[in-house]
């Protein structure tokens, strides 16, 4: 069996998925070959000659990628801050975008012992996951209304309890229902929350579309309206000085920011834009005020 330049097999990949309109070929094609290969992207150049049986795999993969299955569907994982997640069918995927939300609200609970955090529409767990990983200190909560992220969310949590992460603790529930966390009421330092936020009819990639649940991605009222609950959960839950990072749609720059800034309680809020600069999420704190 003649070995083979790896180059010669990524660039090959690379075009098969460029035909197939995967937005990002070449990167997904190193993925694939590092993911076959078990070695980081970066250390795929100390690898010149592979053995047909791997060019095969990769193949396969590369396949199954120009159908449009998500990368993380086939590698079975994603990243999120300094951990990755499990995902699969059933659960929506962590994108990049996401780890600004944990970012923001880490800093925010720098010099803060032993904070209270929740993470609503917890999905795989990531935020939530993220977090406990990067404060071995945090209590943290989480929730969703689907079992099947759930069923996700518990062989993630499980997989970072026994690496040694502090466990978070994952809860069935509703985030539209106002009484959502209620003996967490006022005494929250950090809420996150990347909901369905998509407008219902929004033409979405394939990716999304046929791998993503549809109850993880669309939200009625234009897609604001789980957020709409998201904003009544966290002006009730925070403390004051705690803080909400809400994920939003790109045409929602304005919106969010709005519905945050008309609860009385909510102070400071703001706007971020993601990697590519389209707004993406906004933030708030609890007034420390009694007043406010
Ligand atoms: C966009 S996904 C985000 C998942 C995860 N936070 C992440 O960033 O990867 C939204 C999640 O919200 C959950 N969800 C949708 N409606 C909900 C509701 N009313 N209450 C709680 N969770 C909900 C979905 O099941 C899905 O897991």
């Amino acid at each position: 069996m003649k070995r083979q330049p790896l180059r010669l097999a990524i660039l090959e990949a690379t075009r098969i998925l460029e035909d197939a309109g995967v937005a990002s070929p070449r990167a997904d094609a190193e993925l694939i070959a590092a993911h076959v290969l078990g070695v980081e992207r970066g250390r795929l150049p100390l690898v010149p000659l592979v053995d047909p049986p791997v060019v095969e795999a990769i193949r396969q993969l590369v396949v199954q990628r120009a159908k449009r299955v998500p990368l993380q569907h086939l590698t079975g994982w994603a990243a999120i801050g300094d951990i990755a997640v499990d995902v699969g069918p059933g659960v929506f995927v962590p994108r990049p975008e996401t780890e600004l939300l944990v970012e923001w609200g880490l800093k925010l609970l720098k010099g803060r012992e032993y904070p209270v955090v929740v993470d609503l529409c917890t999905g795989s767990g990531a935020l939530a996951l993220a977090v406990a990983h990067a404060r071995p200190d945090a209590v943290v909560y989480a929730v969703d209304v689907d079992t099947n992220a759930l069923a996700w969310a518990r062989h993630n949590a499980d997989a970072r309890a026994e690496e040694g992460d502090t466990p978070i603790r994952l809860y069935s529930g509703d985030v539209t229902d106002p009484t959502v966390f209620a003996e967490l009421d006022g005494l929250v330092d950090l809420v996150l929350c990347n909901p369905p936020y998509v407008p219902q009819g929004t033409s979405v990639p394939p990716e999304v579309a046929d791998h993503d649940p549809p109850q993880a991605v669309f939200a009625s009222g234009g897609g604001l309206d789980i957020i709409r609950h998201v904003v009544s959960a966290a002006a009730r839950l925070l403390r004051p000085g705690g803080g909400v990072a809400i994920e939003h749609d790109d045409s929602h720059g304005r919106a969010v920011p709005a519905l945050l800034s008309a609860r009385r309680v909510l102070t400071d809020v703001e706007s971020h834009t993601d990697l590519a600069g389209r707004p993406r999420f906004a933030t708030a704190l609890r007034a420390i005020s009694s007043s406010a």
